[in-house]
């Protein structure tokens, strides 16, 4: 896989994203209000807040889904009203979902190799007659999801059809799925929903490894007060759609804003 220094324009610590002044509204339900905050490279960034909050609808506008209605983004300096989901991804923003999103009937390498697809240089034609030049992409991409395979410790179940699988390790694959493209940004949607304490533990030595070893940026959301604090750089608290917090985790552990929010204080 790549190494952290191969990228272009931004060094470790500055400014990977910014999202500023974002709001998002479906008819009359306002996700998300005039939100501002950035991710540095190299951090791990944690999107947190009650239900309903607008954490999945943020990462939906980051990476294309949903356009805002007002508000930019930059992501690598280059600013946008909207991404368009292609274009992201293509700029190295992968995603993770908070229900699993694999191709069940098909294997824990398949589901991983459909993940090189934007990567892929030669065109469906060339890839369906395993031909020539397409067949030696091929090769080039398989070694790469062997590395992730090997990473995850997910060897035992390369040609099991992922939807035999129990969850912790469907969730193990799907990371290994976004970390096919090679990502500089990866959104985790609840990486650790439905867990038990041991997956959970795997799953959060997985992200660190992912981070300190890829050099990869991580924005996560996760509802696990306990892991985000022990793995986050920087935590930011959404409310109602609008943000309340924002700092290292133990700055935001003790905003009384949030301990309302959580606790459930009207404002
Ligand atoms: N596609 C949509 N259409 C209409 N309303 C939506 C849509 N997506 C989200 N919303 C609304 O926007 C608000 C924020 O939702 P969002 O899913 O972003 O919150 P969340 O913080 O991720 O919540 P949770 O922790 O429960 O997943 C909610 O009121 C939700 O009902």
């Amino acid at each position: 896989m790549r190494a952290p220094d191969m990228d272009a324009g931004v060094a470790a610590g500055d400014v990977l994203l910014a999202v500023e002044n974002v709001s998002l509204r479906f008819g009359g339900v306002k996700a998300i209000t005039d939100v501002s905050f950035d991710i540095r490279k190299g951090e791990i960034r944690a999107i947190i807040g009650p239900n309903g909050a607008g954490k999945t609808s943020m990462l939906n506008v980051i990476n294309g889904f949903y356009h805002p209605q007002d508000g930019r983004i930059t992501f690598k300096g280059r600013t946008r009203s909207k991404m368009r989901p292609y274009v992201a991804a293509s700029q190295g923003i992968a995603r993770t979902f908070q229900n699993v999103a694999l191709f069940k009937g098909m294997t824990t390498l398949d589901n991983i190799m459909a993940g090189r697809t934007l990567k892929m240089r030669r065109g469906f034609f060339w890839q369906m007659l395993r031909h020539g030049p397409a067949m030696a992409e091929e090769i080039e991409h398989r070694k790469v999801v062997e590395e992730i395979i090997d990473f995850l410790e997910i060897e035992a179940i390369r040609k099991v059809p992922v939807g035999r699988l129990p969850y912790g390790l469907q969730k193990r694959v799907e990371l290994g799925r976004a970390l096919a493209m090679e990502p500089e940004l990866l959104l985790l949607d609840e990486p650790m929903a439905g867990m038990n304490l041991e997956e959970k533990e795997d799953m959060c030595r997985f992200i660190l490894d992912v981070n300190s070893q890829f050099g990869t940026t991580i924005a996560l959301i996760e509802h696990d007060m306990g892991v985000v604090m022990d793995l986050s750089d920087r935590v930011v608290v959404l409310e109602y759609g609008r943000k309340i917090a924002d700092g290292v985790p133990d700055e935001v552990k003790s905003n009384q804003a949030v301990i309302d929010a959580y606790l459930g204080v009207p404002h």
